[in-house]
């Protein structure tokens, strides 16, 4: 059986094979029209939201199967969204290339595409469908696997988001001198949420040219103050949002100051 990220990992084997037998034709690219996440960090003074298209995933089956990726991404961009999260993964999470060619054809800022890429030609087909970010999740590779992705992507001119979810990871992760590290408060092996997992990682990830993601787990403003607090510069979320009636409260009630102090 093995962890649900092991099983994860050996049916993207099975689909690289697929990707790799498809000719992509990149005459034919989504515009990516190179929107910066790390550019709209460096001004936000609140806490930046990326806010996730995300119909299903393992640990909650079906979220929400209603929604139009194109009309959802409208109102996260409007709510004001510094990115979008577009899941590509079918099999576990029901989302597609397609939903992301979708929200990128919708909207002007900066597109993560969240996968599982163990393979360049994951890479190549995110950019082509309109991705301006990918994820590298660490403990689903090796050091050196994770250095040969991370620079393949940078040449691609594409951000990387490198997640991590405890100490070994962040050793791997800041051996690669990422702009951007994500840390995820669910364990993929366990699906155990905690947000003390930011607490616990963000301190020892503190430098001035990474910016930090606390991701999985935000509901409330309770919970994007507690992970502002250990020095975040932004959260990920999504559940709270494909289930938000009203988007821009939800909005509203994340988007807490970067600095407590500042007062208007
Ligand atoms: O729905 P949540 O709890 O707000 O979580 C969003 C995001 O962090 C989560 O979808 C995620 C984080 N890392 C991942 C890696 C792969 C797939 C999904 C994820």
């Amino acid at each position: 059986m093995g962890t649900i990220l092991e099983r994860i990992i050996s049916e993207k084997k099975f689909e690289i094979k697929k990707l790799k037998e498809m000719d992509l034709d990149t005459s034919n690219s989504v515009n990516t029209k190179n929107f910066s996440l790390v550019t709209h960090l460096q001004r936000d003074e609140n806490l930046a939201i990326i806010a996730e298209f995300k119909r299903a995933s393992p640990s909650k089956g079906n979220i929400n199967m209603n929604l139009n990726p194109a009309l959802q991404a409208k109102s996260y961009e409007l709510g004001g969204a510094a990115a979008i999260s577009v899941l590509t993964d079918s099999s576990f999470f029901k989302g597609s290339f397609q939903d992301l060619k979708a929200v990128r054809e919708a909207v002007n800022i900066p597109i993560l595409c969240k996968d599982f890429i163990i393979d360049k030609v994951q890479i190549d087909f995110a950019k082509h469908y309109g991705a301006s970010i990918i994820l590298l999740i660490a403990a689903a590779l090796t050091r050196a696997e994770l250095e040969n992705l991370f620079s393949y992507a940078i040449q691609q001119k594409l951000e990387v988001l490198v997640e991590v979810h405890d100490e070994d990871d962040v050793q791997k992760a800041l051996s690669i001198k990422p702009r951007l590290i994500g840390i995820n408060n669910r364990n993929l092996k366990t699906f155990e949420v905690n947000l003390e997992v930011t607490e616990r990682l963000a301190p020892i990830i503190q430098s001035n040219d990474t910016f930090i993601i606390s991701e999985s787990g935000i509901f409330l403003r309770n919970d994007a103050d507690r992970v502002r607090k250990a020095g975040v510069n932004g959260v990920l979320v999504g559940e709270a949002l494909m289930r938000s009636e009203d988007l821009s409260t939800s909005f509203r009630e994340l988007r807490v100051p970067l600095r407590k102090e500042v007062k208007e």
